[in-house]
């Protein structure tokens, strides 16, 4: 897949960087070049890995002077810089726009005048009908994903994008709060026992992007099937494998922010969407700015679009409490709690 080329990966300090490291540290790339705020996170990086393929580059994506400097020399970016956190980007919105909307133009424009021949930009499910700040933040970044891949035939520059659920187990997530709660011996705090979300691992994520850096048009979004569960059964699956059934369990209501199931395609994408196999690919809306084809004429196909079923959490196939023991057993942090060893997904 790679041939001594250069990879730059923005927020390369968080979990999705060092799931890309583990894979492809020892491929026939040259350079992984890790781009981040966090001097401390690239560190305790260096220290791990003690790799000369690696190379660390201190910046923001708001700064568009570090991000040129860093994209020099690139082949192929993987852009994961961003702020994701629902209730921090709630209250500070414009920090929300200044990473993941200006910060991923920054990306892009130096992306292309550095000649980089791929970039994947990295979305969530909480950009389709986003109803949180932070969601609206990153639907924006993929209309500038899509509106940079445009005009950009000839120029060996592919810009594309992925989007993907929750990622189990990941930092601050209900699956650790969950494990810590029983360890602790309190109740787990359910939100809402119907509440669906999609459930991936971080090995499924990095499989996402990769596909759609070998698959990837200019402006094409990348969505991986995926199966979803009820927090309810979540929270069962847990309490079997760490054998404690009868643990009590609150229901608390729902959070701010939070909806009962998350879309990973709008009813519009999955109308046109490609079915893949095991992913959907949505192209770029091929239409110019043309005042009548854009604005004045409708089409049957957006009508037929409109009376469709979007791509979600509720829809998608459901996992039961086996189905989902058996996804949460690929974990090694769910392996070991199952043989009753201490363990949290930070081991
Ligand atoms: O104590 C809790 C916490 C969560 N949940 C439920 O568990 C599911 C997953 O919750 P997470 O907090 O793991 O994930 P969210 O979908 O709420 O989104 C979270 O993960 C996102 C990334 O996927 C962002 O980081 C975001 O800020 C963060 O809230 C939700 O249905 C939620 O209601 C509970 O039942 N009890």
């Amino acid at each position: 897949m790679f041939k001594n080329e250069v990879l730059l990966i923005t927020g390369g300090t968080g979990s999705f960087g060092n799931a890309v490291l583990k894979k492809f540290l020892d491929s026939d790339l040259r350079e992984i070049r890790i781009f981040s705020r966090d001097e401390k996170k690239q560190d305790d990086m260096r220290k791990r890995y003690n790799n000369a393929k690696l190379k660390f580059y201190i910046g923001d994506v708001r700064d568009a002077h570090s991000v040129a400097t860093a994209m020099r020399g690139v082949d192929y970016v993987f852009h994961a810089a961003a702020l994701k956190q629902v209730p921090s980007c709630e209250f500070h919105p414009m920090q929300a726009v200044r990473t993941n909307v200006l910060g991923t133009e920054n990306v892009l424009t130096a992306a292309i005048d550095a000649g980089v021949k791929r970039v994947v930009c990295l979305s969530t499910d909480k950009a389709v009908y986003p109803i949180n700040a932070m969601g609206i933040s990153k639907a924006m970044m993929e209309k500038v994903m899509v509106a940079a891949s445009r005009n950009l035939e000839g120029s060996g520059t592919v810009i594309c994008g992925t989007r993907y659920g929750n990622v189990m187990a990941s930092r601050g997530s209900v699956i650790p709060l969950f494990v810590q709660q029983v360890q602790e011996g309190k109740p787990l705090t359910i939100t809402d026992p119907a509440m669906t979300r999609f459930m991936m691992t971080l090995a499924d994520a990095v499989d996402l992007v990769l596909y759609a850096f070998q698959n990837g048009n200019n402006g094409d979004i990348f969505v991986q099937k995926a199966p979803a569960a009820t927090v309810e059964t979540l929270a069962q699956a847990i309490l079997q494998i760490m054998d404690k059934p009868s643990h009590p369990v609150r229901v608390m209501g729902s959070r701010h922010g939070e909806k009962l199931y998350e879309s990973l395609l709008s009813k519009e994408e999955r109308a046109c969407a490609e079915d893949m196999g095991d992913y959907f690919r949505v192209p770029p809306d091929g239409r110019d700015l043309n005042y009548a084809k854009f604005v004045e004429q409708g089409e049957d196909r957006i009508t037929q679009a409109l009376h469709g079923e979007e791509y979600n959490s509720h829809n998608t196939t459901r996992l039961d409490v086996e189905g989902m023991k058996k996804l949460l057993l690929k974990l090694d942090f769910m392996q070991k709690l199952a043989l009753g060893e201490h363990s949290n997904p930070e081991d």
